[in-house]
């Protein structure tokens, strides 16, 4: 691990160059001050206050519950601890609807955060979206594939572009993103070969969430890369720690030593 004091903070113009020269990009979810200030420390590229913090942080089933409000106070926690890292907000469910609403959407974040860029989920349709965003001067990540958001829709969270049809239509999204102007592209859940033909097709950076390794970098959610949880992380996830088992340790040491030794049962 290393510390960097006095480092400015990563553009999507180094995100871009990161590529160019063939580096991987790291990026990772944080949704606090202190965790983000920790990944920020240990090097990571881009910092996502994602939407899973429904899930992680509020004990939501799925990330529909969660507001612009909940992303915006969560996002500028994660800005004010760290110094290094691209912060990226994503737009949560109901808040990206059209690009009008989008665009107030995003310059909230903007304004209120001090992030430096907005995640949108959606295919091709919501390539308008991010072209909207984009004229206005937003750098806008793109994400295809599973998206959380349409959960009910979807049925469930697998894996998608198994069919040829389903493949087709994924390039065309990665594709018309591009596009647009999205500076880079999340691809979450996808069929690994079909991920690394979409990494090769475009010229943007793909980022991939259980989607395999050939894409031009990878994400997880911070807590199921180190172990932090009450119940099983997705399978594509790969723990690093197991801090749950540390911090119930703690705490059992902690309880053990504020009771104090077990009253001896009384003499009869
Ligand atoms: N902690 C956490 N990690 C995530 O990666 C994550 C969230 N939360 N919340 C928002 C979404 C939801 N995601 C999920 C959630 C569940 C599975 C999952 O259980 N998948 C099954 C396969 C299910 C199937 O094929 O029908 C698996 O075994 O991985 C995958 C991604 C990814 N995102
Ligand atoms: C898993 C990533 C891509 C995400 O969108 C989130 O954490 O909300
Ligand atoms: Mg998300």
């Amino acid at each position: 691990m290393s510390f960097r004091p006095e480092t400015r903070r990563l553009t999507i113009r180094d995100i871009h160059a990161l590529r160019e020269r063939g580096e991987n990009i790291a990026m990772l979810t944080a949704y606090d001050h202190v965790t983000a200030g920790l990944l920020d420390q240990s090097g990571i590229d881009i910092l996502l206050v994602g939407d899973s913090l429904g899930n992680v942080v509020l004990g939501h089933e799925t990330t529909l519950p969660v507001t612009l409000a909940d992303m915006i106070r969560h996002a500028g926690a994660v800005q004010r601890g760290s110094s290094r890292a691209l912060v990226v907000c994503d737009l949560p469910f109901g808040t990206a609807t059209d690009p009008e609403t989008a665009l107030h959407s995003a310059i909230a974040v903007l304004q209120e955060t001090g992030c430096q860029a907005v995640k949108i989920e959606g295919g091709a349709w919501a390539a308008p979206i991010t072209a909207r965003l984009v004229q206005q001067g937003i750098a806008v990540m793109a994400h295809i594939g599973l998206t959380p958001q349409a959960v009910h829709q979807l049925g469930g969270y697998y894996r998608h572009g198994k069919s040829d049809a389903e493949a087709r239509q994924l390039i065309e999204a990665a594709q018309a993103h591009q596009e647009a102007g999205a500076f880079a592209i999340v691809l979450e859940f996808i069929v690994p070969e079909l991920a690394a033909e979409i990494s090769r097709l475009l010229d943007i950076p793909t980022i991939g969430i259980g989607s395999g390794p050939d894409c031009t970098g990878q994400v997880l959610v911070i807590n199921d890369l180190i172990g932090l949880g009450i119940c099983p992380p997705p399978s594509f996830a790969k723990p690093k720690a197991d801090v749950a088992s540390i911090v119930r340790e703690a705490v059992a040491a902690y309880i053990a030593e504020v009771k104090g030794p077990a009253e001896e049962p009384p003499l009869v």
